[in-house]
């Protein structure tokens, strides 16, 4: 019998998506064995700095990518919201499971208009904070990492009066009953946000063919699209950007926002074309970049 050593993090959150991706695969594949190896990650050890400071990317995949590349594991699990837009060659992002609930929901409060004046939104990404402040300039956005269950901890513990997190994460942990959604009207989410990838060797037939099994082509279409608005805007994972693709009729559409980092200042626009071509990203890169005022401009595009 084969198997197949799927490497993730050790978060719960991380641990449920691999459970997922395994089930997924041994549908796929009767027979198939699926081993999953913990992997510790810089970005799970360190957890009281925001994340650009603890040196910025590759928090969350450094290490997967090394034990990928040492043949330690076959396969790696990601959020793709956290996966940075450039990857290394010998790496290729084979599949995504079908995408979960895209809006990010507020823990604390009905509405970010039912915050009490000057309220803390507890928070460690600079989209979320820029989101609200440009909703309720009042707001005051303060650093909030760890994972769900440590951020909901700190919440109950009164170190804010509300905190946002991804709808997708919550609902795979079981907790879609905490907080309430915002529509992406209001609040666009991060590119990638609840879309589930795997990776393995670019080089790799064998797992590259089990994981295509298992891949969801609108959602691939639709995050791929996503990082190559962030590619195009030499953007990141803690860039103020907001972005959502879908597909309609065989039609990719993507809207996208930039945001001024004390939310002061956005600019929005979107853009259509065929899903798989790139350049509906790049063209929506230059038309936001051309847009926008010069604090919104200054942090991207390098
Ligand atoms: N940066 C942390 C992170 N990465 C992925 C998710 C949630 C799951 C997802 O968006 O796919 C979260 C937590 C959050 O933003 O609330």
């Amino acid at each position: 019998m084969q198997t197949l050593r799927l490497g993730t993090r050790g978060s719960p959150l991380a641990l449920t998506q691999a459970g997922l991706v395994r089930d997924a695969l041994v549908a796929a594949h009767p027979g198939l064995s699926v081993e999953i190896v913990v992997i510790r990650t810089t970005g799970d050890r360190v957890q009281d700095r925001p994340l650009a400071e603890i040196g910025g990317k590759a928090l969350w995949t450094k290490e997967l990518d090394r034990a990928l590349l040492a043949g330690e594991i076959d396969c790696a699990v990601h959020s793709m919201k956290d996966v940075e837009t450039v990857r290394p060659a010998e790496i290729a992002i084979v599949a995504m499971l079908p995408r979960a609930d895209v809006r990010d929901r507020l823990v604390g409060a009905v509405s970010i208009e039912a915050l009490p004046p000057g309220a803390r939104i507890g928070t460690s990404s600079p989209r979320r904070a820029a989101q609200v402040r440009s909703l309720r300039p009042d707001l005051s956005p303060v650093l909030f990492r760890g994972n769900v269950d440590t951020r909901l901890a700190r919440l109950a513990a009164g170190e804010a009066e509300a905190t946002l997190l991804a709808a997708a994460g919550l609902e795979r942990l079981g907790r879609d009953d905490v907080g309430v959604a915002i529509p992406t009207t209001v609040m666009l989410p991060a590119p990638a946000q609840g879309a589930v990838g795997i990776e393995c060797r670019a080089a790799d037939e064998d797992a590259t063919r089990l994981l295509a099994a298992i891949d969801d082509p609108q959602t691939h279409a639709c995050v791929r699209a996503e990082r190559a608005l962030l590619a195009a805007l030499v953007a990141d994972c803690h860039s103020p950007v907001a972005a959502l693709a879908r597909i309609e009729g065989g039609v990719l559409t993507i809207d996208a926002t930039l945001y001024a980092e004390d939310g002061s200042e956005s600019v929005s626009a979107q853009q259509a074309g065929a899903p798989e071509d790139v350049g509906v990203s790049q063209a929506l890169a230059a038309k936001l970049l051309e847009l926008a005022p010069p604090a919104i401009r200054q942090l991207f595009a390098g």
